[in-house]
């Protein structure tokens, strides 16, 4: 399957592998949520194109009856016979030779007051049902988009951080939003709309022929080579715009990181480099849309110029015939607006086309997103981790020969083996890229270990639903990321916690104060990324969203680096609390920070270095020693 960040060609031949009927087979579940109102929509279909097929026969047949060519009789007398042959039930047959035997007694002045009203009602039918279909085709798309853009953000929330390491925002950004739209243009544009076009052309063809067959014919032959174009130009286009969807989200994704990086592009005077940067990106994306507009106008063009063809080729052949008698100039008139209506709606076809074919590529490009695999699912048959009794202490972490790597066989960590006892306060040491971090990430399971096990309570992750651990495993890492809404909202983060449980875990980190003192405390309104708050006032809400959720095992990944150094001495002696009776795993750089804790677990290049107390690791004189060192030479300096 193709990742999203597979290169445009990978993408351009599973492109062609799939057809396009398998992309649009994708939005039928969508549309089937909808059936009563695409069946009212296609029900309309019927009468809406037979009242644009009988308008042409209305105005020859007034041009007939002024010119005396024949009798309005005749005409219905010819759709008889038409009827006869369609073998309808007889009540419409009887009715039709009625409305003869009617007609047969009419004056001129007469007809030609009947034919106007008839062709008034036939275009009050078209008016009114092509509002109604219009309307009804709009609403089922937006509908339907909505969902697609529910699910597509529900999926891409579902996927593995690993998905999300390889892919550029910008590049999701725009799969979310552009090519959602560009489908749902497919229904404003009215291109849903195509089915009726077709179903037009269907029905004046039958009518043609029941009229005049040779001229009929001149007319559908022209549809061949018309039909071929279309298609040639249809698959050109196709491509252009897929690669023009490429060159949009490239842009998104510049435009993302400029706007995430915008203090280092401000403090490096990275300005103009990286609007040049951004020029260069946004002129391929005008290059690649030139390339669409070109096959666009393309179409139209043909299609105009065939239609052009028709009508000079009806005017020629059948003036021929009218000269020769052998036909009327009233089907002749019926003929003319006949070739233009046979066009039009190829016409119209060709504009809705952009929009089609902007939508199958966007389908195309959701249904890579849709297709993604969720790597990180919860297990069929879900264990839970065993409930709190005052035997046995719960907290235990196991690693047992864990490897893993983020790309293939490129080992981070190696057949890592350790054992955190219940209530252990265990802190992971090492230098920069050892791989701490990366333990955290596995323990939560963010992401999916290659080789070995990793048990919580005698529970491998993978055995228990993605819910149930991260609410036994508490982490705060170093930036604790900030939603937009309220301080509240922030801390108990979508689960039903009260107020008072909100304060309560306040209290407990010693973060109330700061929360009270925000203009409007638990309703202070935080921007999104919490961009006004300071690095540490945000880590104090991190604290709170650990504590409300009574975590058995609390991890800290340099979770107190951003604090000063009082704020720091308020919050460790709150942790202090909170770890009392817990695991607790703590990442840190600052050795000082560390010497209370129980064990220390140093790592080097994946590998489990040395384990030990302070003191001991200190005795041992291998690396952790030599780190402390040159942490207190560098305090002292
Ligand atoms: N998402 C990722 N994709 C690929 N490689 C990664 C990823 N994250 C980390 N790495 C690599 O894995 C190694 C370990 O990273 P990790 O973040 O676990 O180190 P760390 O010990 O926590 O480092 P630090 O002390 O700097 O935070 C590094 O070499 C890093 O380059």
């Amino acid at each position: 399957m193709t990742s999203s960040s597979a290169s445009p060609a990978s993408s351009g031949s599973k492109r062609r592998s799939q057809g396009d009927w398998r992309l649009i087979l994708r939005v039928v579940p969508y549309a089937r949520r909808y059936r009563r109102e695409l069946l009212t929509v296609f029900s309309l279909l019927i009468p809406l194109s037979v009242a644009g097929a009988l308008q042409p026969i209305l105005v020859g047949q007034a041009i007939s009856a002024i010119r005396s060519e024949s009798q309005l009789y005749d005409a219905v007398a010819w759709l008889f016979n038409g009827l006869e042959n369609l073998s309808l039930p007889s009540l419409i047959n009887s009715w039709v030779e009625g409305f003869a035997a009617l007609l047969q007694g009419l004056t001129l002045p007469e007809t030609i007051n009947l034919l106007t009203v008839l062709l008034l009602i036939t275009v009050v039918i078209r008016f009114g049902l092509q509002s109604v279909q219009g309307y009804l085709v709009q609403k089922v798309g937006q509908e339907i988009t909505a969902d697609i853009r529910n699910d597509l953000f529900a999926h891409v929330l579902s996927l593995a951080v690993r998905f999300f390491d390889r892919t550029p925002v910008g590049q999701l950004i725009t799969r979310l939003t552009n090519d959602v739209e560009a489908l749902g243009d497919v229904f404003s544009t009215g291109a849903v709309g195509i089915v009726s076009d077709l179903f037009s052309i269907l029905v004046i063809v039958l009518f043609m022929f029941l009229q005049q067959w040779q001229l009929a014919l001149m007319l559908v032959l022209l549809l061949i080579p018309v039909t071929g174009l279309i298609i040639f130009f249809q698959h050109r286009y196709r491509s252009a715009n897929y690669k023009a969807r490429e060159e949009l989200s490239a842009l998104n994704s510049n435009l993302q990181e400029n706007i995430m990086g915008i203090s280092i592009v401000q403090l490096f005077r990275r300005e103009s480099y990286n609007a040049e940067l951004f020029r260069q990106i946004n002129q391929r994306y005008v290059t690649a849309i030139d390339h669409t507009i070109f096959y666009d106008s393309a179409v139209s063009a043909t299609l105009e110029w065939i239609a052009f063809i028709a009508v000079t080729g009806v005017l020629w052949i059948g003036g021929v015939q009218v000269v020769g008698e052998a036909l009327t100039l009233g089907t002749l008139s019926t003929f003319i607006l006949y070739s233009q209506r046979l066009f039009f709606p190829l016409q119209q076809l060709a504009e809705k086309f952009t929009a089609i074919q902007a939508g199958l590529t966007a389908v195309e490009r959701i249904n890579d997103l849709m297709n993604q695999p969720v790597e990180i699912r919860d297990p069929e048959h879900p264990q839970i981790l065993p409930v709190h009794s005052n035997h046995q202490p719960l907290g235990e972490v196991k690693f047992a020969d864990v490897s893993f790597a983020y790309k293939e066989e490129d080992w981070v960590l190696k057949d890592l083996d350790f054992c955190i006892h219940p209530g252990e306060k265990v802190a992971i040491v090492g230098p920069t890229g050892a791989g701490k971090s990366s333990i955290i990430r596995l323990l939560c399971r963010l992401y999916e270990i290659s080789k070995g096990q990793i048990l919580v309570d005698g529970v491998d992750v993978r055995d228990l639903p993605q819910a149930e651990l991260r609410r036994h495993v508490g982490v705060i890492l170093q930036d604790g990321f900030i939603f937009a809404g309220d301080v509240k909202s922030n801390i108990s983060l979508g689960e039903e916690y009260s107020l008072e449980a909100v304060k309560a875990a306040a209290e407990q980190m010693n973060v109330a104060q700061f929360i009270e003192a925000l203009p409007d405390g638990y309703d202070t309104i935080l921007r999104e990324r919490g961009t006004n708050l300071s690095g540490g006032q945000k880590q104090l809400l991190a604290f709170a969203r650990a504590a409300i959720r009574n975590p058995r095992i609390l991890v800290l990944d340099e979770a107190t680096a951003s604090l000063d150094v009082g704020t720091e001495a308020v919050i460790q002696e709150a942790l202090e609390r909170l770890l009392e009776g817990r695991t607790a795993i703590i990442i840190a750089h600052r050795l000082s920070t560390i010497r209370n804790v129980d064990r220390i677990l140093v790592l080097n290049r994946g590998h489990l270095a040395e384990s030990g107390s302070h003191d001991q690791l200190m005795e041992q004189d291998g690396l952790y020693a030599s780190l402390y060192r040159l942490q207190l030479l560098g305090q002292q300096v």
